[in-house]
């Protein structure tokens, strides 16, 4: 589609340059939904992108100044996620509709775009980055990760990881590639969410719904079933509380160290009459060195 590839255009174009897009709406508000019918799709491909703005320049994922950034834009705290999952499970789709609000229906095969937005998190403005990467491709063996997976894996600080509840493979996926996403931080405990997508395909559901809610449990993960293409609500939803997450885990709570600490005995005063007799001791073994000189 013409209008669709200007869009991708623009978006390249800006990351060739290492610009990322933003979006300024911050917290959730009613959408103006899918693209009408009646508008000229060159009409809505340019009111989308200028409803896009760049609010800053952020290293590419995997630069070293990318791992160790932590403060985006204005000095705000930056979250990085990215989103994983098998090939065609509409994983540009969900970025897509947490961005714009907008589903538009057929995107270019990823080319592994990075994308920015600011959050409303518990009263702090976040800025977001959200890494699209290329689908995974299922093989006998188990998983097939290229390098340049792993390395936004490595980058980001929390995952979403999306099947399609259409595909079973794609479900399959997700228990092995959280404990690849676990594997690239050890130490830590990456914070990831499951997404089953395409709820609104109902008549050709593969993975019923308990199915993922038992396996994002068994991995402690949040689960949300949503419908990129009908909702956007749910789906603004699972980023929101992987953002709370990362947020918490960002900011060690101060408190329960204050507690501890408060916790730890403190030293007795020392006794007067005990202080004062030692001083006489040192005083009286003094004048004796003084007086044997
Ligand atoms: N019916 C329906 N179709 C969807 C939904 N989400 C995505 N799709 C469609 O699924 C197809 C694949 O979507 P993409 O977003 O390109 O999937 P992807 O996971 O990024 O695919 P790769 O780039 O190959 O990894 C597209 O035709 C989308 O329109 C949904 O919620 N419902």
């Amino acid at each position: 589609m013409p209008w669709l590839l200007a869009l991708s255009a623009v978006m390249a174009n800006k990351h060739k340059k290492g610009f990322s897009l933003a979006l300024f709406t911050l917290s959730p508000h009613p959408g103006p939904g899918p693209v009408p019918r009646a508008e000229a799709p060159a009409e809505a491909a340019m009111r989308l992108i200028q409803n896009m703005c760049t609010i800053a320049e952020y290293p590419a994922p995997g630069s070293v100044a990318a791992a160790d950034c932590c403060l985006g834009a204005a000095g705000r705290r930056l979250v990085k996620i990215a989103v994983v999952g098998a090939s065609g499970v509409g994983k540009t789709a969900l970025v897509v509709r947490f961005l714009t609000k907008r589903f538009i229906g057929d995107y270019e095969r990823n080319a592994g775009n990075l994308y920015t937005r600011q959050v409303q998190i518990e009263g702090e403005t976040l800025a977001i980055q959200v890494q699209d990467t290329p689908g995974i491709q299922v093989h006998e063996n188990g998983l097939s990760c290229t390098e340049q997976l792993n390395r936004c894996i490595r980058w980001a600080d929390a995952v979403v990881i999306v099947f399609s509840i259409t595909d079973y493979k794609s479900y399959e996926l997700t228990g092995p590639l959280h404990q690849h996403v676990q594997q690239l931080h050890p130490g830590t405990r990456l914070p990831v969410v499951v997404v089953a997508n395409k709820a609104d395909l109902l008549h050709i559901r593969q993975v019923d719904p308990q199915l993922g809610l038992q396996l994002a449990s068994m991995l402690g993960c949040s689960f949300y079933e949503v419908s990129v293409s009908e909702n956007d609500n749910d789906v603004y939803s699972a980023f929101h509380v992987l953002c709370k997450e990362v947020s918490h885990k960002q900011q060690p709570s101060g408190t329960p160290e204050k507690r501890r600490t408060s916790l730890i005995p403190r030293p007795k005063s020392p006794n007067m009459q005990d202080l004062k007799r030692r001083f006489k001791q040192a005083l009286s073994a003094k004048v004796r060195t003084v007086t044997s000189v």
